[in-house]
């Protein structure tokens, strides 16, 4: 009698064996759904869980915590925790018990990540290392020649924010979509794009060699306190109060044309003027008669990031403003689209914060470019913080199940099946490899469809290649038998390559990642022996 129908003897009870079958057939489910997905050549998938199974979920979830921690490997993620569940599946119904799978993955894992350990490539972060893995990771996202263009943005955009020993911060790399032109457009800005523009028609559209003020100082007229009626009995007063308030805002204006006077007259340099508080219309005249280009209004994200694009500090007053205290620009142009007004700052001497500037036709594509763009900072960011990279295109994982299969004949007793169902079946299948030479006719694939099911990821790769998954596996592991490198699949020519020498990189801390979360859910989903959905309440009155 399950525990639950003691308290409420209408919940569904799925026992055992039963409940076994609903979270492998959920595993199963997902990982055809999300197969198609894996690979430059893969397709694009989203995972809603709306009125989904648990195990399900816990896929799902899994998958959604390997994007939040790494930003990338999601794909990789469900369909090995799927393979795990399919093998699985075949040695509990010969009658092993779950918990000594569970034993077995548990072991494979640790050994998976001595050998993650041991395939790793330590990098130097420099312009060709950090191109190659965001280019892989970003010709999984988007076709091919945006990838080449986004790889180089995204590479330079990181370079340029990098400071020596501090981590990097990606806030510092702003993503600014344009609904104009074409994806190809896409630009990295080594300063700001503000989207707006010079309140005055006679201010400059461009400027070059930009002196820039940024400054939180109200250049406007303050109405509050003449209209409150207490400070002045006369008309007289009033106007002299008025007076005396326009006074006081021209003062601050004043100071700011002096400095530009003294700084730009007589030379090629010019004066920018970015405030976060108001510029009134009295103070935008006098601004633009000196030929100063003044916006009002900013941001204040882009305050700080101007400081970090342009150098200079955001000032709160203007009391004895300098030369010291401004930040610099070699151009500073406006751009209009449509109705909308962005002002370009470009040329920073030495910009800790830059802007993707990002292009397409319609919505859909720059939010699919902005994931990209997302994930290959991401995959940049995390091989900076790694120092390291791992062989990509299937090779770790082709390399990890020749390891598997050597250590699992050290693991004593039936667990080590476990150990297998993460390679266990690469022993059968090399034995089964040999064998299916000696067995004639199709069912010869058959026996060899066993054993691939080991290799979920290059063989997915090849699948979704429109190779066979059969022939290119029969080639791959001949060259990983023959050569000390780990192999690779090339998924163009469906040949086994190299691909340190292709350039084909993941991320260390992405596989280290996946590594751990499919074997801890694979098991959590082998050893529910009791799912329990409480039914109708029975204490309903
Ligand atoms: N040019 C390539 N040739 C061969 N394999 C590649 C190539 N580019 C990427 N891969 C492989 O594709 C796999 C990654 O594919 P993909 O990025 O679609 O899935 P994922 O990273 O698991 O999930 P996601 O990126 O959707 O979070 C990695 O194993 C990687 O080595
Ligand atoms: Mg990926």
């Amino acid at each position: 009698m399950a525990a639950i129908s003691l308290l409420n003897p209408k919940a569904e009870v799925a026992r055992a064996a039963a409940a076994l079958a609903v979270n492998i057939s959920a595993a199963k489910g997902i990982q055809d759904v999300m197969r198609t997905n894996l690979g430059p050549k893969g397709t694009v998938k989203m995972l809603v869980s709306g009125a989904a199974s648990d195990s399900f979920i816990l896929i799902a979830r899994a998958s959604t915590a390997q994007d939040d921690m790494t930003g990338d490997g999601t794909t990789s993620t469900v369909l090995i925790i799927g393979e795990l569940l399919k093998q699985a599946d075949i040695y509990i119904a010969d009658g092993l018990h779950p918990r000594l799978l569970a034993e077995g993955f548990d072991k494979a894992r640790a050994k998976t990540l001595e050998i993650l350990e041991k395939i790793k490539i330590p990098i130097e972060v420099n312009k060709e290392n950090l191109t190659d893995i965001a280019r892989t990771s970003l010709k999984t996202k988007v076709h091919p020649n945006l990838a080449d263009v986004l790889t180089d943005i995204c590479v330079d955009a990181v370079l340029a924010i990098k400071q020596e020993n501090k981590p990097v911060d990606l806030h510092m790399v702003e993503i600014m979509e344009m609904q104009h032109k074409t994806d190809i457009d896409t630009q990295l800005i080594k300063g700001l794009v503000l989207d707006h523009g010079a309140r005055h028609p006679d201010m400059p559209k461009r400027v070059t060699n930009a002196y820039i003020l940024t400054c939180n100082v109200s250049m406007e007229y303050e109405k509050s306190e003449v209209n409150s009626g207490f400070f002045y009995k006369t008309a007289e007063e009033r106007e002299k109060l008025v007076q005396a308030e326009r006074e006081f805002i021209d003062q601050r204006v004043k100071k700011v044309i002096e400095l530009k006077r003294k700084l730009c007259n007589g030379t090629n340099k010019n004066f920018v003027v970015l405030n976060q508080k108001g510029i009134d219309p009295m103070s935008l005249d006098m601004l633009a008669k000196e030929g100063i280009i003044a916006l009002r209004r900013a941001k204040r994200r882009n305050m700080e990031r101007l400081a970090l694009a342009c150098g200079g500090i955001a000032l709160n007053h203007l009391d004895d403003i300098q030369e010291s205290q401004l930040g610099f620009a070699g151009l500073v142009y406006e751009h209009v689209l449509g109705e909308n007004k962005y002002t370009f700052v470009e040329e920073c001497k030495v910009p800790l914060s830059v802007t993707i500037l990002i292009k397409g036709p319609n919505k859909h594509t720059l939010t699919q470019i902005k994931d990209a763009v997302r994930d290959g900072l991401r995959a940049i960011n995390n091989a900076i913080e790694d120092k390291a990279l791992i062989p990509g295109a299937g090779a770790f994982e082709l390399t990890a199940y020749n390891e598997l299969m050597a250590f699992k004949d050290t693991v004593k007793g039936k667990s080590r099946l476990g150990t297998g169902a993460g390679a266990f079946e690469l022993t059968a299948y090399n034995e089964l490899m040999a064998f299916k030479d000696t067995v004639k006719g199709k069912s010869r694939l058959g026996v060899a469809a066993y054993a691939e099911a080991l290799l979920v990821i290059p063989k997915v790769l090849a699948t979704n290649s429109g190779f066979d998954a059969q022939d290119t596996l029969v080639k791959l592991q001949e060259e990983s038998r023959l050569n000390p490198e780990p192999i690779g699949l090339d998924l163009t020519s469906g040949e086994a390559i190299n691909p340190k020498e292709a350039g084909i990189f993941d991320n260390y801390i992405v596989k280290k990642q996946i590594i751990n979360s499919c074997s801890v859910i694979a098991s959590n989903l082998l050893l529910v022996d009791e799912i329990m959905r409480a039914g109708m309440s029975s204490l309903k009155g």
